[in-house]
């Protein structure tokens, strides 16, 4: 049985038994899977926004608290339905999470966690202080929620809201992750230059996951006021919060089903405890909370990607887990469109005067040249010479001090590193990057973000499966291309350097690039591989593929090129062909003659 069959009739099996847990649950037992359904829906958010997003957020009860507070005020206060209640509680969750995340997600390193305990500390303090709102009391009364004329005030009732409820964003969420947003979200921890690359926008990105986690909060907020029916501050504070991140932590925030694990153990067991613990001791609270530390240490020590990375790591499949197989495709697909590629011979690329000072050091110094379409360039020079400089500011990492890039008849000179992306500029690392976790075709599809376009909602209802296709179709293409064909379910993490040079390429070509820049692609290559890459190389060229390539190798470089720019101290020292650049003796002297 396929993978896929397997986890559909799990799927099916669990809900089953979810649906009729009622029959034999009592008031209390119904009580408890509510609590748990309500954090696995809050954990859930967390294992998006912290697991895949990498960002750790300690003040995700702030959000509850402001759903739960929004629709207790309207319901309560103003006697409106508690389905208004939601879509007001939704719109202020969506909007508090939109302005603290374009507040505080450009923050860098340890900045942005601690930024969460801020907001985190502080909505409970501001909810506590309004006399609207009850001060410290809180407030009851909450309306129950009324469905088709039929009240949901009893436990059961509420019990099928909430699982339901749990039910569709656990699927909307799973659809997302296997999604071209999904595979950018997924992409992110390991740093934003690869995404920017291919055209995507990590800052855009991770604020959407944002929302998205505060949005399921916010949810899970409506859920709890209309379940207890009353709400008060302390349930919204800092320690809510950690108890939320311990949940993603416990089950595992790699995994969707590790929200409902870590729900399930920390209410559960919480309940255990506080059964317990008075018997054995008078500090039964005191208790309970170093109960929960040493659990927390524990996980550390043993078991980082929690109960669920654990288990699967054990089964074997824990690196498989992490990576959805992608769509299969049919023949008849339609391709993704292409773009319009240049005549041969035009140029397409002009660096005018370029200039770049680090300080004092002139890294680069009023460098020229042009890139004509169909050509092969190799761009060289000793250590230091300004090669990987030049090759930054041409592809939108760095920013010039003086002078202008311009490509495809556009100054791009200020443009981004994404936009350049975007009109048609692929480029590769001196450093291979790829997403270890994800399958080959994954990370192959990853290249097509800047020329699809279905966004989070269209993924999570499915409604991007044609688009999902025909990327899945072209990355297939580009995997044979490069030689991969057959191997689109490994994963990337597992190839030699060479192969992984070739994935990076097969994904450069994804975004069906005018020009590919390459940087040092043949550096730690076995001869065998550097062959490979330039027989590669050569028959992109014939299929009129532009190619730039900064190099140290200078046999792989001499038998490939159609032409080459010599760099010396930031300076240009000469240009020409291959043939050329061996004859000149001011090369031999700055570099050939070193090498020789
Ligand atoms: N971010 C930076 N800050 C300060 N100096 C820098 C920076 N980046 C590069 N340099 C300096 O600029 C000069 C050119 O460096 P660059 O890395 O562009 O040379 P290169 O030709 O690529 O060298 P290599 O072949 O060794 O990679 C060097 O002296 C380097 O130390």
């Amino acid at each position: 049985m396929s993978s896929t069959r397997y986890i559909r009739l799990a799927s099916i099996a669990a809900a089953a038994v979810l649906a009729l847990l009622p029959l034999v649950l009592g008031n209390f037992g119904l009580g408890l899977m509510n609590d748990i359904g309500i954090g696995a829906m809050i954990a859930l958010g967390l294992v998006m926004l912290t697991g895949v997003g990498g960002v750790t957020s300690f003040g995700q009860a702030a959000f509850v608290g402001i759903a739960a507070y929004s629709t207790a005020w309207l319901t309560s206060a103003h006697a409106v339905s508690p389905w208004l209640g939601l879509a007001f509680a939704l719109l202020m969750t969506g909007g508090a999470a939109l302005i603290i995340g374009m507040l505080t997600l450009r923050l860098g390193n340890h900045y942005l966690p601690i930024s969460t305990i801020a907001w985190g500390l502080s909505v409970p303090l501001v909810l506590s202080n309004m006399d609207g709102l009850g001060r410290h009391t809180g407030m009851g009364n909450i309306k129950a929620v009324e469905l088709a004329g039929v009240s949901l005030a009893s436990s059961g009732a509420m019990y099928y809201l909430i699982w339901g409820a749990l039910g569709l964003v656990y699927l909307f969420s799973s659809n997302l992750l296997q999604s071209r947003q999904g595979r950018a979200m997924r992409s992110l921890r390991g740093g934003s230059s690869l995404l920017a690359s291919v055209g995507a926008d990590s800052y855009h990105l991770r604020l959407k996951l944002f929302v998205y986690a505060a949005l399921l909060a916010g949810l899970a907020g409506w859920l709890y006021a209309h379940n207890n029916r009353f709400v008060s501050p302390s349930s919204f504070d800092v320690r809510a919060s950690i108890d939320y991140l311990l949940m993603g932590v416990v089950g595992g925030l790699l995994q969707l089903p590790g929200a409902l694990v870590g729900s399930a153990i920390v209410i559960l067991m919480r309940n255990t405890l506080q059964d317990i613990l008075p018997h054995l001791s008078s500090r039964g609270a005191q208790m309970e909370v170093i109960v929960f530390s040493l659990l927390f240490l524990l996980l550390l020590h043993r078991a980082r990607a929690g109960l669920c990375g654990y288990v699967l790591k054990l089964a074997g499949h824990y690196r498989r887990a992490l990576s959805p197989a992608g769509l299969e495709t049919d023949a008849d697909v339609r391709p993704l469109e292409r773009r319009r590629q240049p005549a041969a011979g035009k140029t397409i690329l002009t660096a005018n005067q370029v200039v770049k000072r680090f300080g004092g050091l002139v890294a680069v110094n009023e460098v020229g040249f042009e890139i004509h379409a169909g050509d092969i360039v190799g761009l060289i020079g000793p250590n230091g010479a300004g090669k990987s400089t030049m090759f930054n500011l041409l592809t939108g990492a760095a920013r010039l001090t003086s002078g202008s890039v311009s490509f495809m008849d556009r100054d791009v000179t200020k443009m981004s590193q994404r936009d350049i992306a975007q009109l048609g500029m692929a480029r590769t690392f001196q450093h291979v990057k790829l997403r270890p976790q994800m399958s080959l075709l994954d990370n192959v599809a990853l290249g097509a973000h800047g020329r699809t376009s279905r966004g989070l909602v269209a993924a999570g209802l499915c409604l991007d499966r044609e688009e999902e296709r025909r990327i899945f179709h072209e990355a297939r293409v580009q995997l044979a291309r490069v030689g991969l064909a057959g191997r689109e379910h490994e994963l990337a993490g597992s190839l030699p350097l060479g192969t992984q040079r070739m994935l990076e390429i097969a994904r450069s070509l994804m975004s069906d690039p005018v020009m590919l820049v390459l940087d040092e692609p043949a550096a730690g290559l076995r001869h065998a591989e550097k062959q490979v890459l330039a027989e590669l190389l050569k028959q992109l060229r014939s299929d009129g593929v532009t190619i730039m390539i900064v190099e140290h190798d200078m046999d792989f470089v001499m038998n490939l090129v159609d032409r080459l720019v010599v760099m010396n101290f930031g300076s240009k020292l000469m240009e020409g062909n291959p043939a050329a650049v061996r004859r000149d003796s001011k090369v031999q002297a700055a570099y050939l003659g070193a090498a020789a």
